[in-house]
């Protein structure tokens, strides 16, 4: 049984896999990365290996090994460390399952298989379930990522009866814009300690309305500081704060942080919102070369990239350095 420890809540950033120009993982920078997250954004949880961290391009033995150095970088200094590791093969997932709880990570989650998919839930939930088997002290975490696993199964049904098939289950992780479907699950667990975590950081405001307890994605890199703010004001019932976050009344209500980060994602959404171009924003936000993503072929990568530093320079509401600096305030 999983020692009930500390329930996941707040932000959990996705984390990138930092690679070389050459497409190799580049180790050397993640002790850098956990002190930024920390310092920097006010980020003390990761997911490692999830679609952001493009777990899925890698082999086992790299995801091994990049789960290895995050919990070793992140001793004392983050609050969890959740490592994603759904996998086709069961039994690759059983291994990295294993390879979490030894190395000391704070918690597991899988997606669905999704080549070969289960078609109902009790055939999802018997595969969630011998993955959990393999790390039996370690809390469990479902990552329902419909649109890209291509099963659709409601993550309510899911979630129905999953504690007696899986004890260590703690969470869910909802990357899905049904807010019913999340309000359901929230609403049919309430006696139960789990964690809601949303996974459309675009829609974080609505889903905390729903009912989430925190959040994992890709955009709490770089905009951590700021969503903890809107995470705090909600925190207070300052839903006006959370909505229109800033201390002076007279700006316009496009100033407002809410609106400045969804303006900021979807600029990132209208560029092709993917790994490449997370890992771009990344590098030039945070100065830690994230490199190239594994996929799609890094030459166009390449070129996203260098696109990608001048129109972030030529936003029109919102200077670099204000970026940068994690000043939304400023957004105009
Ligand atoms: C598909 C995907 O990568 N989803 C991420 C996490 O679930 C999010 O953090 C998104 O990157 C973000 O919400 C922007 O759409
Ligand atoms: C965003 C997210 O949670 C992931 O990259 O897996």
């Amino acid at each position: 049984m999983a020692s009930p420890k500390k329930k996941l809540q707040g932000l959990v950033a996705a984390t990138i896999t930092p690679m070389t120009e050459h497409g190799e993982i580049n180790f050397s920078v993640i002790g850098q990365y956990v002190d930024y997250l920390v310092k920097e954004q006010g980020v003390k949880n990761i997911f490692v290996n999830g679609t952001t961290g493009e777990g899925l391009s890698l082999s086992i033995s790299e995801r091994r090994r990049v789960a290895e150095e995050w919990v070793t970088k992140g001793r004392n200094k983050l609050d969890q460390v959740v490592i994603h590791v759904g996998a086709l093969s069961l039994k690759e997932s059983q291994e990295l399952a294993q390879h979490a709880a030894e190395i000391g990570a704070d918690g597991i989650a899988v997606i669905a298989p999704f080549f070969l998919k289960p078609w109902n839930k009790d055939v999802l939930i018997n595969f969630l379930k011998e993955v959990a088997a393999a790390a039996p002290a370690l809390p469990f975490y479902y990552y329902h990522i419909p649109a890209l696993t291509g099963v659709k199964i409601r993550a309510e049904e899911v979630l129905d009866g999953i504690q007696e098939k899986i004890p260590t289950f703690q969470g869910l992780k909802f990357s899905d814009t049904d807010l019913l479907d999340f309000g359901q699950c929230v609403d049919q667990n309430r006696q139960r300690q789990f964690a809601f975590l949303f996974g459309v950081d675009e829609q974080l405001l609505s889903a905390l309305v729903m009912g989430a307890t925190g959040a994992v994605g890709s955009t709490y890199n770089y905009l951590g500081k700021k969503t903890n703010q809107m995470l705090e004001a909600f925190e207070r019932k300052d839903f006006s704060s959370a909505l229109n976050h800033q201390s002076h009344s007279n700006k316009s209500s496009h100033s407002t942080v809410l609106f400045c980060i969804q303006r900021f994602i979807n600029f990132v959404v209208k560029l092709g919102f993917g790994v490449s171009q997370t890992k771009a924003i990344m590098t030039l936000v945070s100065g830690i070369p994230m490199g190239p993503p594994r996929l799609p072929l890094q030459k166009a990568s390449r070129e996203f990239t260098d696109n990608a530093e001048a129109k972030l320079r030529s936003l029109d509401f919102l200077s670099f350095n204000d970026l940068k600096d994690g000043n939304l305030e400023a957004c105009s």
